[in-house]
């Protein structure tokens, strides 16, 4: 088997070859035109260098007259792999600087630069828009032509030459070729050429010798590194760049309140809400807060929007909403100590302690009312739990059960008082109630990806930081994939979408065999909506995907289950290996499944510290941890196990709709192949 130390050395083998042969063809360059002068400008040192990019996939236009000005040019536009660059050649006498959050020359301020380069950024981004490119796409360049730099000025960039190319090569490969010509065509008739031809690089290459020795020019190292990086990126980087014109519209949106995307697994709404937020910090103020219920996706979320916008990246903060409100209550002095484990062993005596009349039900049946219903809405008095609809939960509880909960409800909170305890709900709850006594200030708008999994009390924290203000609030979800128990009514919270909400309906995710399977299993499905709609388990939805494969694989017994699905995974080559799962629906099997890995020596990375950035082997967690993620080729073992359980349960009307809607999720977050494991007999 190939290990992937040495597949990395071969690459960086490789890639320095790649750097060495640039290097090549531009001396072989330079010898051809064999006419350096003196003197000669820095826009043509830059196209110089730029030039041997055309054989890398890149499209330059040179010196391009600027729509609506009579002689004003966009030095290079540079369209290839990595994107759109728009690309301004300085030649300063002093080395640029950022100080004070201002661009010098010496002593001299040039922000205007930095203005005049944005403002020819923007109609491009406008007309790009109508092919599908996103905003994203499109890096602002201030290249200096005769002094090292790489630092981001906001949304611009500085670089010397060196340091452009590193970042043309480096940066990850979004475009096809075929989207590189269309978008270079696209440019060429919205930016001619400028009528008085300065610019032909063949014919006037008037470069002092001196400036060309490798090294200045071209460090190799620096190339070479910025390639490597480039290969290491995750593939299906395209999304990055472009998107559908629904997604597009959706994206640059202008919404006088609070706003709502929905849409089926896998139609692109967290690919919008990356681009969303980024929108949203290039037009406004504010810190731009990307938010959701499950603690693993943020790391993503930030990972990618660094990808996307580096220069940005510090304007949008990903963060989960309980580590948020978290953040905040050590922001404002507030004591709490959260201790889930100790909580959890306080709710088991006040259960012995409290005697329900229903004790049919299991006892985590009333931790989630508590947590989901109690707390989750933020009830304070029995009389509003007492006639509160229960969104999601479908055991009917009258008035002398819901007495019985308060009961229990309150003795569990007395016995945390008493040790000083907290758990999560709390957390949110004190967030909530501090926001009420003071406001916060500093975030211009907040996007929640997964809405449908927080509780009613996180979406009120939300609301409270942004209000109704207009593109103030987002919120991307599908109620069809809600994993938690509990839901919640929007009205409830104190504000309204209604004629503010984006449907998406192209699945761009799935493998059409795959997406019919993960719909098959929510067939005569329906779920209570946030907006007091109720949504049909079978979605109206196109499929812009391949067929893909589904294995239903049926073993005699659980030990022939198991070598089956380790024989498949181990059948796998490493990249494949690599951008795979086993997603299990619940914790026990993600431990007897980890343990199975390890001793057959299969490299594998749990889903709680997966972050989206490549890693070698398998990844393995819950389908909870999952959520809004997307793998290759994805290993469901037992997959029908928890279902049936949940059929057989007491509170079977709750649990199975929820087990049917996790088994949803965990099958369409693949895209390529699903490998479904089951020991039950056919027909049964
Ligand atoms: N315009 C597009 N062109 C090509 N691919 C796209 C486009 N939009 C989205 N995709 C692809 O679809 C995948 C699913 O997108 P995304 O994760 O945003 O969907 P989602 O609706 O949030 O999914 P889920 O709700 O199932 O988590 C992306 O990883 C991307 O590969």
């Amino acid at each position: 088997m190939t290990t992937a130390g040495g597949s990395a050395s071969r690459e960086s083998q490789r890639l320095a070859l790649l750097a060495l042969d640039l290097e090549r063809q531009f001396h072989a360059t330079r010898d051809r035109s064999g006419r350096f002068r003196a003197g000669a400008d820095g826009e043509r040192q830059v196209a110089r260098a730029l030039q041997m990019l055309e054989q890398q996939g890149w499209r330059l236009l040179f010196d391009r007259a600027w729509p609506g000005t009579r002689s004003s040019n966009v030095d290079v536009l540079a369209v290839g792999p990595a994107g759109v660059f728009v690309i301004d050649v300085k030649v300063w006498r002093d080395a640029p600087q950022i100080t004070g959050g201002h661009l010098l020359a010496g002593s001299e301020n040039r922000d205007g630069e930095v203005s005049k380069l944005r403002a020819m950024m923007r109609p491009i981004q406008d007309a790009l828009e109508a092919a599908g490119l996103a905003p994203a796409g499109v890096h602002g360049f201030l290249v200096f032509a005769n002094h090292r730099v790489d630092e981001a000025f906001g949304q611009i960039r500085l670089a010397g030459i060196t340091e452009l190319l590193a970042q043309m090569i480096g940066r990850p490969q979004r475009l096809a070729p075929a989207d590189v010509e269309s978008i270079a065509a696209i440019l060429e008739s919205v930016y001619p050429e400028m009528l008085i031809d300065e610019f032909d690089v063949t014919r006037q290459a008037h470069l002092p010798e001196g400036e060309f020795t490798a090294g200045t020019l071209f460090d190799v190292d620096t190339v070479a590194h910025a390639a490597l990086r480039a290969e290491l990126a995750l593939p299906m980087e395209r999304w990055m760049t472009f998107l559908d014109p629904a997604q597009l519209k959706t994206v640059r949106r202008n919404w006088n309140g609070p706003a709502r995307i929905t849409g089926a697994a896998g139609t692109g709404k967290s690919v919008v809400g990356l681009h969303r937020a980024l929108h949203l910090a290039e037009s406004s103020t504010g810190t731009i807060l990307l938010t959701t219920y499950v603690a693993s996706l943020p790391k993503v979320h930030q990972q990618l929007i660094h990808r996307m916008r580096p220069d940005l990246a510090g304007r949008v903060e990903c963060i989960n909403m309980h580590a948020w409100a978290r953040n905040l209550l050590d922001r404002r002095g507030l004591p709490y100590h959260l201790n889930a484990r100790k909580a959890e062993s306080e709710f088991s005596y006040a259960l012995l302690a409290c005697q329900l009349r229903d004790s049919a039900l299991p006892p985590h049946y009333w931790r989630d009312e508590i947590t989901y219903v109690i707390k989750g809405q933020g009830l304070t008095t029995f009389d509003e739990y007492a006639v509160r609809p229960r969104p999601g939960r479908r055991v009917p509880l009258g008035r002398a059960a819901r007495a019985d909960v308060w009961d229990l409800y309150t003795d569990y909170q007395e016995r945390l008082a008493a040790k000083g305890l907290h758990d999560h709900a709390d957390l949110l709850l004190m967030a909530l109630a501090e926001l009420d006594r003071e406001a916060e200030t500093g975030v211009g708008a907040v996007v929640i990806d997964e809405v449908q999994d927080l509780t009613l009390t996180g979406v009120r924290i939300a609301h409270r930081l942004v209000g109704d203000r207009p593109n103030g609030l987002l919120l991307i979800g599908d109620a069809r994939q809600t994993v938690y128990p509990g839901g919640y009514r929007l009205a409830d919270a104190g504000f309204t979408v209604r004629g503010r909400a984006e449907v998406l309906t192209v699945n761009y995710r799935n493998g059409s065999r795959i997406l019919e399977t993960g719909l098959e299993v929510l067939s005569g499905h329906e779920v209570e909506d946030i907006d007091d709609t109720v949504a049909s388990g079978r979605p109206q939805l196109h499929n812009s995907y391949t067929a893909g494969d589904v294995i239903l694989a049926r073993a005699q017994s659980g030990t022939e289950h198991d070598t089956v699905m380790l024989s498949a995974i181990t059948a796998l080559n490493p990249d494949d290996l690599a951008n795979s799962a086993v997603l299990c629906l619940t914790n026990d099997d993600v431990d007897t499944y980890r343990k199975q890995l390890s001793r057959a020596g299969i490299t594998h990375t749990p889903l709680d510290r997966y972050d989206g950035t490549p890693t070698p082997g398998i990844k393995i967690g819950t389908v909870q941890r999952g959520k809004g993620l997307e793998f290759r080729h994805v290993f469901l073992p037992h997959h029908d196990r928890h279902l049936k359980n949940a059929e057989q349960s007491a509170d079977a009307a709750d649990r199975l709709p929820l087990a049917r809607q996790q088994l949803h999720v965990a099958i369409t977050r693949a895209r390529d192949s699903l490998w479904m494991g089951t020991t039950t007999p056919e027909g049964q």
